[in-house]
């Protein structure tokens, strides 16, 4: 039981901070995306903390989450342990063979985005996910995907559009001349 509390919270705690941290520094380089972001906060929610009827209707909010777990998600990777062997395509996997999907990768492949793919721009995802994967729904799996797809994920997008929400409320932010781009990968599980 003690196991599964430290999984959810190490699973939880560095992947929303990561998305958060991301989205703010991604709004502070895009002000125009920023006062978008901070109009709507403020159509739905005044000034107030917001409810969970005005943070369903944050449709912007929702695209500039996206457009930021597409250029930055906060795990790289997911992982599946092939059970037996099986063809994939033209190769065949063996049994017990550990498999790394790169979440980074789909996310910045031109075939799927587009030549604008390492550019942002939240209006990718104005309307389906299909739309904006070019017909490949799954290319866009921030959280996974299948059986295993991440349990915190409404709860994390809930609580990152609360925070944000919060934030643009009361700050308009830019980048500092100081800051140096250096995006690392964080190490979700420390056993
Ligand atoms: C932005 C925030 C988050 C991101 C990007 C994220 C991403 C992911 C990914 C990629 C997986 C692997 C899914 C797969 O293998 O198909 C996963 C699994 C998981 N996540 Fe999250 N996660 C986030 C927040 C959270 C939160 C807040 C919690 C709990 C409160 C949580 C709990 C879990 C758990 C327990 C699993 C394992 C699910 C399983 O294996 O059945 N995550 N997450």
């Amino acid at each position: 039981m003690i196991n599964k509390i430290k999984a959810l919270y190490r699973a939880g705690n560095l992947t929303t901070t990561s998305l958060l941290g991301w989205s703010v520094f991604l709004l502070a380089l895009h002000p125009e995306w920023q006062e978008k972001a901070r109009k709507e906060v403020v159509t739905f929610c005044g000034l107030e903390l917001p409810t969970s009827d005005a943070i369903a209707r944050l449709r912007t909010m929702n695209m500039i989450l996206n457009e930021c777990m597409r250029l930055y998600p906060p795990a790289i990777t997911v992982t599946r342990k092939v059970k037996r062997e099986v063809r994939l395509g033209s190769m065949t996997l063996p049994a017990n063979m550990t498999m790394f999907m790169s979440i980074l990768a789909l996310h910045h492949d031109p075939q799927i985005w587009g030549e604008d793919v390492h550019i942002f721009k939240p209006e990718r995802f104005a309307e389906a996910v299909a739309k904006a994967t070019n017909n490949n729904a799954a290319a866009f799996f921030p959280f996974g995907f299948g059986p295993h797809t991440c349990v915190g994920q409404n709860f994390t997008t809930n609580e990152a559009k609360i925070a944000l929400s919060m934030i643009l409320q009361r700050y308009k932010f830019t980048l500092s001349p100081n800051y140096v781009h250096y995006p690392n990968n964080i190490q979700l599980y420390h056993y």
